[in-house]
């Protein structure tokens, strides 16, 4: 078997006297999707934190083999990139120069960025929609072009591990639909490894090559989108009433309020 992209054994998380993540393994193979689901507060950002080496994580991740712990922080950068749920927005900065932090790994210290690190940043721009952002300071975005800067820098930053913490929340279903074609295409024509974590339960299931419930920082179910995806195990964990049918990419989740239909 190949070396995988993520391993995780045993991962047990505590913050702030809690147990947040009780044990979790998780194993992503390189050019793999994989998408985290489970209710508010089951630890999903907790285990991408964990991942990206945002959270110590003694022994119990590796990327591509070796220990997280391992790795310097530029080699860090190089191999895993974060799209955060809210990500620290430097004051005044504009949409261009954020996007350029993304090539920092490749930046000498005190060097200057060079014409093939700001024709990534011009690309990605261009593929994410942003052209016309350049300039504009990035709090002056709304939450969806916002949204697209962030994983725009992500990208930018050319790890071949993408981690995005609910990638498209923001995002009308135009833009959800145009930005995971982009990351699914980058996938397949790049090799890009994508550990996701996402709250649209049909969106999750028609990209993702397997999914991983997570309830109480436990790993409840873990499988391709059509095992996880199931009326039993979504209405146990999330305690909601839904409606699981076939679509063309995989399970379609439809919340289905209690009592007699309507007409
Ligand atoms: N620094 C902290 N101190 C104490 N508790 C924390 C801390 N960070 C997170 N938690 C708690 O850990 C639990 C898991 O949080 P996490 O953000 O990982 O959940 P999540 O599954 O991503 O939730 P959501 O779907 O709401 O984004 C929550 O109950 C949260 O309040």
């Amino acid at each position: 078997m190949r070396v995988p992209a993520v391993q995780v054994r045993g991962l047990h998380v505590r913050l702030g006297g809690a147990v947040i993540l009780a044990g979790v393994d998780l194993t992503v193979a390189p050019g793999e999707w994989v998408t985290v689901i489970g209710p508010n507060g089951a630890g999903k950002s907790t285990l991408l934190r964990a991942v990206g080496g945002l959270l110590p994580a003694p022994g119990a991740v590796s990327l591509f083999g070796t220990p997280s712990g391992a790795l310097r922080r530029r080699e860090r950068a190089r191999v895993v990139a974060t799209v955060a749920q809210s990500p620290v927005v430097p004051a005044g900065m504009s949409v261009f120069d954020y996007v350029l932090l993304g090539r920092t790994p490749y930046i000498a210290p005190l060097g200057r960025e060079s014409a093939a690190d700001l024709a990534v940043v011009h690309d990605v721009l261009d593929r994410l929609d942003l052209t016309g952002f350049h300039g504009r300071e990035l709090a002056t975005l709304s939450g969806g072009e916002r949204q697209r800067v962030f994983l725009a820098r992500a990208l930018a930053q050319g790890a071949t591990l993408l981690l995005l913490d609910e990638p498209t929340s923001a995002l009308d279903i135009g833009h959800q639909q145009e930005v995971l074609e982009l990351v699914d295409q980058l996938r397949r024509t790049h090799g890009l490894t994508v550990l996701a974590t996402m709250h649209d339960l049909s969106v999750a299931g028609e990209y993702a090559d397997r999914m991983v419930l997570l309830a109480d920082g436990r790993v409840v179910a873990a499988g391709p989108p059509d095992q996880v995806l199931t009326e039993e195990l979504l209405s146990r964990h999330y305690r909601a009433r839904v409606r699981v049918v076939p679509g063309d990419h995989g399970p379609l989740v439809v919340p289905s309020r209690p009592g007699p239909p309507r007409h």
